[in-house]
């Protein structure tokens, strides 16, 4: 399928995949600006680094591309761990009200996302079994129109969440994939070779996957 292109950089190991995620962030960050955060375990190195560099922090805004319907400072919240990777540096954190539930958090997270857009920079994760944000492959959230949607029956748990959609993180300067470990393999090479996974679907002009060789594997040019 169609989709953005796919330029793929391997590096070494985890640590250097995610360092080069922190140096791609400072530099889309270095005037100040917004960006779209994965959630999950991948980025939390990138993160710790993020937050010992230079920047115009309090003319950062930061907001995750997918919250998980759990009451806030539940350790399963990606905004909590956003906090706690970054600490206090004096940027803004937007917050998704997903502990309103999936409808009524996206509905309301939609007045908090819409000033956000278009964002400096999205960094992505990919799932095993190839969602994004919680962008799961074949659901209908998928196909939502606005700017965030509710999720019901993720097949990764929590099984409710809120995600920014397809048309919110594609408006973006500069997207990233961030994909490290063996485990994350199979997921990366069905996105390399055309599978309509959901970071297929994204309608920027080039996603930047940066992975390690553990997840990239046979898959390097
Ligand atoms: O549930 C989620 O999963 C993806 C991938 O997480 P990881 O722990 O495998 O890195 C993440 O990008 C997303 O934000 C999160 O909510």
């Amino acid at each position: 399928m169609n989709g953005p292109h796919l330029q793929l950089e391997v590096y070494p190991d985890a640590g250097a995949a995610c360092r080069m995620a922190a140096q791609r962030l400072a530099q889309a960050l270095a005037q100040g600006g917004t960006a779209a955060l994965a959630g999950g375990n991948t980025p939390r190195p990138a993160y710790h680094l993020l937050a010992e560099m230079e920047l115009p922090w309090p003319a950062i805004t930061l907001v995750p591309t997918d919250e998980r319907c759990v009451p806030p400072d539940h350790p399963e919240r990606n905004d909590r761990m956003l906090a706690e990777a970054l600490g206090d540096r004096g940027y803004r954190l937007v917050r998704l009200p997903a502990e309103l539930g999936p409808e009524q958090g996206a509905r309301e997270a939609e007045a908090l996302v819409a000033p956000l857009v278009p964002f400096r920079v999205v960094l992505l994760g990919l799932g095993e079994d190839g969602h994004t944000a919680s962008l799961f492959p074949g659901h209908p959230a998928l196909e939502a129109t606005g700017l965030v949607a509710p999720v019901r029956r993720a097949p990764k748990p929590p099984p409710e969440r809120i995600t920014l959609t397809l048309r919110a993180l594609s408006q973006t300067e500069t997207a990233l994939l961030l994909v490290t470990g063996a485990s994350k393999r199979e997921a990366l090479r069905r996105l390399l070779t055309g599978d309509d996974l959901p970071p297929r679907r994204l309608t920027v002009p080039t996603l930047t996957i940066l992975a390690d060789r553990e997840a990239a594997d046979a898959m390097e040019a």
